[in-house]
């Protein structure tokens, strides 16, 4: 393992923290209140997908929809980590997708139930390549864009986040571990929408990076 690079993060098997309602715009098209600490949900190591492989709406969905976030690369372990030196734990950045089957994450709220079925399934967090924290200078400064087909959907500054990327470390450190090689989406600004069979998503940040992925479905399970 000594010789694994963090630039390749998504085959480390670590977590992928998420964080829902971190910016005011989107928990207001969700009818959501604004939250006072950070939401956290959890997506396992198996929903990474890469270029090149297609996002899959999952069987039991009929309303997957984007979300385009900044990721944050964890390049230091630690816990309780104080907000004075959480920039010290981060190596980099990635382009995350938070793919959400809103009708599934809909009932679930409805009842109380935790949002696995919707947030945590295979391909539910497509990545871009990693990008060096030198190329972003200041991750308050970032502008996300989505498009579907060639229609922009999402564009939004991360300079509207409600918790900053350093209180995000220092929180999230206080309630897990962090180890090197996790990754934390910190939120979507507004515009999500639904996506379908052979849309193509393109999303990218200004003058850094953009990515491209197909929408595919799973197949049901048949007995
Ligand atoms: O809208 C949601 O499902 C919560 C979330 O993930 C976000 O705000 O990014
Ligand atoms: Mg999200």
């Amino acid at each position: 393992m000594g010789t694994r690079s963090v630039t390749r993060f998504w085959e480390w098997g670590r977590k992928i923290i998420c964080v829902g309602r971190n910016y005011a715009e989107h928990a207001k098209e969700l009818k959501n209140e604004l939250p006072t600490e950070p939401v956290l949900f959890l997506k396992p190591p198996t929903a990474y997908v890469k270029e090149g492989s297609e996002i899959l709406v999952p069987h039991y969905s009929s309303d997957l929809h984007h979300e385009v976030e900044l990721g944050v690369v964890l390049g230091k372990a630690g816990r309780e980590i104080p907000l004075s030196s959480a920039m010290e734990h981060v190596a980099g950045y990635a382009l995350c997708l938070d793919m959400t089957a809103r009708d599934v994450q809909d009932k679930c709220k409805a009842k109380g139930l935790p949002w696995t079925l919707a947030k945590a399934f295979d391909t539910s967090c497509p990545v871009s390549d990693f990008i060096p924290k030198e190329r972003i200078p200041d991750p308050a400064r970032v502008e996300l864009w989505l498009k579907v087909n060639g229609v922009t959907r999402q564009r939004g500054s991360t300079a509207h986040m409600i918790f900053s990327v350093p209180y995000l470390i220092s929180y999230i450190s206080g309630v897990m571990a962090l180890e090197e090689g996790d990754l934390i989406l910190t939120g979507t600004p507004k515009g999500v929408g639904a996506v379908h069979e052979h849309d193509e998503i393109q999303a990218g940040i200004d003058d850094v990076i953009s990515m491209t992925f197909k929408v595919s479905r799973r197949a049901s399970i048949t007995q």
